[in-house]
């Protein structure tokens, strides 16, 4: 017998940064007590927040621009304790620009206690009018002041309406943020999720909404640099093994079963694969069985969200960043990285909407590039040397006021030797590498308290001021 036969061997489907953040928390915590394999389909690391190799001008890519902000205190923490959060640059403020307007700068405080920070900021988005600027103040106050379970049965757009926000101010304010953050529409999203954003990311706190903008592409940063971190600590990373059921007998043995036909056997399994793939791993009757009075979870439904990279002959924007309002384009992007002279690379954000034919993708080119030469000046007179335009219509779970019902929260008690992780599981966040990572600890936790360790919790945020704790409910 060796050593490994002691340790609780735990299996944990999907490398991306919830898998990852489960295999760091139980290997930094407990490394002796644990064998830790992790288990990855593709050959890259990192899942959805990835990078590819454009063919025609061979630069890596990220296939979307990742955005995190300051409120991300887990993600920030995992990326420190593997020293690299170095890699992520973090801005105080954001421009808008809308084709009618002078951009604007959206500047909070760094002085005035929270969320008294934001007091200025509504007042210099001059694309609102005087009327729009104080239609948002109040519903802005009315969300601070309302419990989070108020908003639960509400989507944002219907509360909204409920407070006197006019189809324009929904369009030109709420839902500028709201898809970015939520990667759907005010339509769509539940009001609860939309408070957790001007709350916890704006208004709780200051620095809450820095935005910190990876310096590396995401293949580099989480594909390898993470990692390798990770396999530091001792987890067995083995990429382009698919799984593809788990398998449980009655006499207690678990494990899982390749789609290459391999068993590996288990103490705990930890699932972080997203939810259109989950049902399938439940395949053998037994196991659908244990868990048959759920709803199926890919009953969750996606929102599609779209990157256009495109590169120029000349620079259009020196702004590294920048939010676009009163069009389809949400945010533009220059990534330091990309920048191979004379081609000036950006790339356009856009949520919620999916391109289906290559008819639409052309129509979506040329509207975004129409958009780009009413913003920037000098866009008008570059010329589009290449373009790619990147939809994944799985990108992010749409987190509508029916969802949280579905979403589980490990542990599943008919299965005791199996945890959920993912992003889509319950973390209080929505589709984000900041829940990403809250759902790898969360799962990780229960594997510690199964084999009766001490539980680990999330970091719970930032913390808010006597201010923001007596006018926040
Ligand atoms: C276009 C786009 C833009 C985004 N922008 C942002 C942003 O700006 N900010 C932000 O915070 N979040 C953003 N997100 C969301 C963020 O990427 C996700 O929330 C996060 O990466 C999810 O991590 P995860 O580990 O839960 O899932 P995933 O990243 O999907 O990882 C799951 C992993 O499991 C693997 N897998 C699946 N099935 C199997 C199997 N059977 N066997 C083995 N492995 C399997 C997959 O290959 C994948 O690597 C964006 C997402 C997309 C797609």
């Amino acid at each position: 017998m060796t050593d490994q036969d002691f340790r609780h061997h735990v299996v944990i489907i999907g490398a991306g940064l919830a898998g990852l953040s489960a295999a760091e928390t139980l290997a930094r915590h407990h490394a002796g007590r644990f064998r830790i394999t992790l288990l990855e389909a593709k050959r890259s690391i990192g899942g959805r927040a990835g990078s590819f190799t454009d063919p025609a001008s061979g630069e890596t890519i990220d296939y979307c621009q990742h955005v995190a902000m300051g409120c991300c205190t887990n993600l920030i923490g995992l990326l420190d304790r593997c020293g690299i959060s170095g890699a992520m640059k973090r801005y105080d403020r954001l421009r808008f620009y809308h084709p009618n307007f002078p951009a604007s700068d959206f500047a909070p405080s760094r002085y005035l206690p929270a969320p008294l920070h934001l007091a200025n900021t509504i007042q210099h988005l001059r694309y609102l009018n005087k009327a729009q600027r104080r239609e948002v103040r109040r519903a802005m106050l009315r969300l601070l002041r309302t419990a989070e379970d108020r908003f639960v049965p509400f989507t944002a757009r219907r509360w909204l309406e409920s407070q006197g926000q006019s189809n324009e101010t929904i369009d030109k304010f709420w839902n500028v943020f709201l898809a970015s953050a939520l990667g759907d529409h005010c339509g769509h999203v539940s009001m609860a999720a939309a408070r957790k954003v001007f709350v916890d990311g704006f208004a709780a706190a200051r620095g809450a909404s820095d935005v910190l903008i990876p310096q590396r592409p995401l293949s580099q940063l989480l594909g390898h640099d993470l990692v390798s971190e990770v396999a530091q600590l001792g987890v067995e990373v083995r990429v382009q093994v698919a799984v593809e059921t788990l398998l449980a007998e009655p006499s207690g043995w678990v494990g899982v079963k390749t789609r290459g036909g391999e068993v590996i056997p288990a103490d705990s399994v930890i699932s972080a694969i997203p939810w259109h793939g989950v049902d399938r791993l439940l395949e053998p009757h037994a196991l659908r069985r244990a868990v048959a009075n759920r709803r199926p979870f890919s009953e969750v439904p996606s929102s599609p969200i779209t990157g256009v990279h495109l590169w120029f002959d000349r620079e259009i924007t020196s702004q590294s960043h920048a939010v676009l309002v009163g069009g389809l384009a949400q945010w533009i992007f220059r990534p330091p990285f990309n920048q191979r002279l004379p081609r000036h690379y950006y790339q356009v954000v856009v949520s919620g909407v999916h391109p289906m034919s290559n008819a639409r993708r052309g129509e979506m080119l040329e509207q975004i590039l129409q958009e780009l030469h009413a913003v920037f000046p000098s866009a008008a007179q570059s010329m589009l040397l290449h373009h790619r335009i990147v939809t994944d219509p799985h990108a992010v779970f749409s987190v509508r006021p029916e969802v949280e019902a579905i979403r589980p929260l490990p542990p599943c008690p008919a299965l005791p030797w199996l945890f959920l992780a993912g992003d889509w599981t319950r973390t209080g966040w929505s589709a984000t590498m900041e829940g990403a990572v809250i759902s790898g600890i969360q799962a990780a936790s229960c594997v510690l308290q199964r084999i009766g360790l001490r539980a680990v919790s999330p970091d719970p945020g930032l913390p808010r001021g006597r201010l923001a704790r007596w006018m926040i409910r």
